[in-house]
């Protein structure tokens, strides 16, 4: 038999069993309609109990549905022959036919981990590990692996066509791609890890740190999901530009519950995008700003009451500036919050109005609860001490700081003159523009330091909440129904997630970190990131204490990730070149794969740079068939947007230099790549991660050269 023959072979001997997988689940499918069915009749009994059972029902099996609705494109996709002459099929979910017998494993399985971990070397009892490629239900391809020569039976056959470089040199759509059917050994190891602790896995640019951090959070909610699924998974990423690209993937994966957020939309109705420029965010994300911030809230609103004037059964009472600074500040001893002591302010208050009625001798004067009581009752009264003493919201405590004054008298001490001054001219658009991405740490402080009185909150537990251990198809749609059910208890301000996945982590500041820290008390973490890639410019001393103190004293399981999948070796290698000129000595990884397209380098006038970058725009439209990317310096995103406008809208995306961390383009245009690199002192690290987006075609374009 010739090679394409015994392919033709294996490919129809894996298509008969994708069949048989594929009729199970439009059975089961099926089951689970007829369920739900019979759920809404057992309305018509209409007793309460039957009432219950009917909800019940009905909740399940439309959950189940749903699940076994949803598509599964390569449903099925590897496939392991074992030395007892055990099969297993590898696959997005696992199903049982009607014995019970596995038609396929979940790829979070433990006996599925041998399909990402066996080598040659350590084969671990598979003879031969195949991957099979699919499009929709039709096998289109088959790679194999003979892991154990010796052990392998006369008849078995080895074929093979490059699955996962075929994947990789596959065009890119607008969001990312789970990557299970190709997940490698050193990646495998880290979605693997302990689910204690904290993981941090680090790498350079494209060597599959966001995709093992979603993988990772899948597999956490498989292998623990009473945990996960009922405290939360957050994952935490630097932009919205970036949640909206990767929030396809844990779906993809048949999971969604976790919650997804960008750093600037961590605080309930907040939705910062506007970044601030590197020496500003510097000063914002210092641990410094808690002092700053701390020292604002003890300070008097502005145009507040600065006296208070009583006529009290014919006598004047009378408060200044000063009694009522002493009643304030007596009432905020260290430690307590703003929110939470109006209280003990107003008791202040009552207690000098009633030594003065007392050294005054006001006639009549009635006893202390009395006194009180009369006061509380008059209007004016009441009016004086809502002014003096109002709720604080962090914005309106955020907004004083727009005030130089105030900044100068809060930051005495704390900053020098001239981040006072940066301060003062990035506050001063704040309540016209809203907070930069920066601003929403300061704000969660703020509201940590403020607090709020809340009303205790009864937890609605919902009576079909599944617990854990969840396994396979059975259980496939229970496992959405618990996170869902388990996400609808949970607040607007929901704090106590069970694990915290930290994206592009080398960009946190240190009071981001603290945000982090106060989302995760009881969390484990997982941190993925490269320190070459950072855009911080302040303290790094400062950046890992804050850093640490977030995660607590847990474990920590550190994972290095070597192999660059995105970009062709020829993109690389000038990415690789920038940053080894300002970085010499420090690792970077291995691109494996070549296109023998080499990246193009144009220098032009400002007046031809527009025309320039729209004509580099359609020629990749043209020569790549996904996503063609426009990387901007920050400033000037709006301007060449204007620029393509018009051109391909679903295929084309202009972001600055910023947004572009963690993004993934098939063609990437670059302008003005000398502008990033000398923006500011992180700038060579932000043009190094703009360099490192494109999976096919780059083409830089300035009017000076960046070397
Ligand atoms: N094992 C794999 N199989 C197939 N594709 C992979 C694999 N690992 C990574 N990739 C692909 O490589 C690309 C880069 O992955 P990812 O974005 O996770 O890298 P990263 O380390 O987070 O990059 P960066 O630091 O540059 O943001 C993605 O398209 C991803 O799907």
């Amino acid at each position: 038999m010739t090679d394409a023959n015994i392919l033709q072979q294996e490919i129809a001997l894996e298509q008969r069993h994708v069949d048989i997988v594929y009729a199970r689940l439009a059975q089961l499918r099926q089951e689970a309609a007829k369920a739900e069915k019979a759920g809404y009749g057992l309305a018509r009994v209409g007793n309460f109990g039957a009432l219950v059972e009917r909800d019940a029902m009905v909740f399940h099996a439309a959950r189940r549905r749903q699940a076994l609705d949803t598509e599964h494109e390569g449903l099925v996709f590897g496939r392991l022959d074992l030395k007892t002459g055990q099969i297993y099929h590898v696959g997005r979910l696992g199903i049982r036919g009607e014995a019970s017998e596995s038609l396929v494993i979940d790829w979070r399985a433990p006996a599925a981990a041998a399909f990402y971990q066996a080598t040659a070397k350590d084969p671990r009892d598979v003879v031969r590990r195949r991957m099979i490629r699919s499009t929709g239900e039709r096998v289109t391809g088959i790679e194999d692996d003979l892991l154990d020569p010796e052990a392998a039976p006369e008849d078995m056959h080895i074929v093979g066509d490059g699955a996962l470089l075929a994947s990789l040199g596959r065009a890119t759509g607008t969001g990312m791609k789970d990557i299970v059917a190709t997940i490698q050994q050193e990646q495998d190891e880290a979605i693997r890890a302990p689910s204690s602790g904290v993981t941090i896995v680090s790498g350079g640019p494209g060597t599959g740190k966001t995709a093992v951090a979603l993988h990772r959070a899948a597999y956490l909610l498989y292998s623990d999901r009473s945990r996960f699924a009922g405290g939360g998974i957050l994952v935490v990423g630097p932009s919205g530009v970036f949640v909206n690209y990767i929030a396809t993937v844990l779906p993809s994966l048949g999971e969604d519950s976790a919650t997804l957020h960008s750093l600037g939309s961590l605080v309930v109705g907040i939705n910062a995008v506007r970044v601030d420029p590197a020496a500003v965010a510097a000063v914002k994300g210092s641990l410094r700003m808690r002092t700053v911030l701390e020292r604002a809230t003890r300070d008097a609103v502005p145009f507040g009451p600065t006296e208070l004037r009583l006529l009290y059964r014919g006598t004047l009472l009378r408060l200044t500036a000063e009694d009522l600074d002493r009643a304030r500040e007596r009432a905020l001893p260290k430690g307590t919050r703003r929110n939470e002591s109006r209280r003990a302010g107003f008791d202040n208050v009552f207690q000098a109005l009633w030594t003065q009625a007392q050294r005054l001798r006001v006639p009549t004067l009635p006893a202390r609860p009395d006194f009180e009581a009369e006061l509380a009752e008059r209007d004016d009264f009441r009016d004086f001490l809502r002014a003096w003493w109002p709720r604080l919201r962090p914005m309106t405590v955020l907004e004083w700081l727009a005030d130089p004054e105030r900044l100068r008298r809060y930051a005495h001490g704390i900053l020098s003159n001239a981040e006072i001054r940066l301060l003062r001219d990035a506050f001063a658009t704040l309540s016209t523009d809203g907070p930069t991405i920066a601003d929403v740490a300061l704000l969660d402080e703020l509201d940590a330091l403020l607090g709020q009185p809340r009303k205790p909150q009864q937890r609605n537990r919902n009576p079909f909440h599944a617990g854990g251990g969840v396994q396979e198809v059975s259980t496939y749609a229970d496992r959405q129904q618990a996170a869902r059910a388990a996400a609808t208890e949970r607040p607007e301000d929901y704090r106590d997630y069970a694990h915290v996945v930290v994206d592009e982590a080398q960009d946190v500041s240190p009071m981001q970190w603290r945000m982090l820290g106060r989302r995760a008390s009881i969390a484990s973490w997982t941190i993925v990131g490269d320190p070459l890639q950072a855009a911080w410019t302040g303290d790094p001393a400062e950046l890992s204490r804050a850093r640490d103190q977030a995660l607590g004293g847990k474990k920590r399981h550190e994972f290095t990730l070597s192999t660059n999948y995105r970009n062709s070796r020829e993109i690389f290698e000038v990415a690789a070149a920038v940053i080894r000129r300002a970085f010499p000595g420090e690792a970077l990884p291995t691109a494996v794969r070549s296109t023998g397209v080499a990246p193009i380098e144009r220098i032009v006038t400002q007046a031809e740079l527009p025309g320039a970058v729209r004509d580099a725009v359609t020629s990749l439209l043209a020569q790549v068939e996904g996503t063609v990317g426009v990387i901007t310096p920050v400033p000037r995103r709006a301007e060449m947007a204007a620029w393509v406008a018009g051109l391909a809208d679903d295929r084309v995306q202009v972001v600055t230099s910023l947004q572009a961390k963690g993004m993934e383009y098939d063609g990437v245009v670059l302008t003005e790549p000398e502008d990033i690199r000398t923006d500011s002192e992180s700038g060579v690290r932000t043009l190094y991660v703009a360099l490192s987006r494109a999976t096919q075609q780059l083409i830089t374009l300035g009017t000076r050269p960046y070397h």
